[in-house]
């Protein structure tokens, strides 16, 4: 392709570490690439995530490659609104980091080692619910900002812990302050957490092309796809905090030769019976080719199991 491709990213370290590999992929097979710095409504408020509304870091990116001023857009899945954008096209998701949430406290601890009453920071709905479901009498403490102002938090002593993406800490170099990688069994991740979404114009199928032909990921975008499906299914009934993890997993066909399927885990937020918030879950298995229905399933079962009737703060 002999036309330079603009990709644009948020000016985050983390965004810019994630562009950074995509761009390198794509140099790598000879395409010219030039990166734009986005700023978004999310980069300029330090108010809570909750109040200035869904995709305050995708839709400035998503405006600029309406108005042909980028080629492509990397966002963080996970930060990506369920509904698509008219125009547009999910053209590539590559190789998925750690999905999983860590821990960064003090003194090296672990959760299970932090003292009841232990400040715990972290400024998601889902991260919040969990960790109070628990039951270790942590204190939760809502925060914003990057990576580096969380992270300092405990450094300055402000509070005891505070927990992240893993795959955040992987991009910018600091898997090593990581105190404690949570299990899934505790701590489901948000969907689609450490995977990028890639978006391009629906009309530049030399780039929708290009794309899916070097840096798509197959097994990341069918985990992804189901998790999404189950969020947006959710979505629809309730605005409770979600979890959900698929993984690939092996399994014996009816002739006993190895497949692959996908392991679906799912969780959202209940009220319990003294109007405290209690997590349910769920999970299932299904083929590689039914993905979106597996997703909807479980986020089905979810809602059976109670999680409609709760009307809290959205992810
Ligand atoms: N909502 C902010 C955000 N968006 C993506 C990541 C981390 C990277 C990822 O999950 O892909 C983070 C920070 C965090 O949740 O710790």
């Amino acid at each position: 392709m002999t036309r330079v491709i603009r990709i644009g990213t948020r000016g985050s370290k983390l965004a810019l570490a994630q562009t950074g590999t995509v761009a390198d992929v794509l140099r790598a097979t000879g395409v010219e690439i030039e990166i734009v710095t986005v700023t978004t409504p999310g980069d300029l408020s330090s108010a809570p995530i909750a109040q200035i509304g869904v995709g305050v870091f995708t839709s400035a990116l998503r405006e600029a490659l309406l108005r042909k001023e980028i080629d492509v857009a990397v966002h963080s899945y996970k930060d990506l609104p369920t509904a698509a954008e008219p125009g547009l096209v999910l053209a590539a998701v590559p190789v998925r980091e750690d999905p999983r949430d860590a821990l960064i406290a003090r003194d090296g601890l672990t959760l299970g080692e932090l003292p009841p009453g232990s400040k715990v920071g972290t400024g998601a709905a889902r991260r919040m619910a969990q960790l109070r479901a628990l039951g270790l009498g942590l204190e939760i403490v809502p925060i914003r900002g990057n990576i580096d102002t969380r992270m300092r938090k405990v450094t300055d002593g402000e509070l005891d812990a505070v927990v992240l993406a893993r795959a955040g800490l992987a991009r910018t170099g600091r898997v090593g302050e990581i105190t404690e990688t949570l299990d899934p069994i505790q701590m489901l991740p948000s969907p689609a957490q450490g995977a990028l979404a890639l978006e391009c114009r629906a009309a530049d199928v030399d780039v929708e092309h290009l794309l899916a032909s070097t840096v798509d990921d197959e097994g990341t975008r069918v985990a992804v796809t189901a998790e999404r499906a189950l969020l947006a299914a959710l979505e629809a009934g309730c605005s409770a905090p979600v979890g959900a993890l698929a993984e690939i997993v092996e399994d014996l066909d009816a002739e006993g030769a190895v497949i692959e399927r996908i392991s679906l885990r799912g969780t959202a937020a209940v009220e319990d019976e003294n109007g405290g918030i209690d997590m349910v879950r769920a999970s299932a298995q299904g083929d590689l080719a039914e993905a979106e229905q597996l997703g909807r399933a479980l986020a089905a079962e979810l809602l059976d199991l109670g999680a409609g009737a709760l009307s809290g703060p959205a992810q």
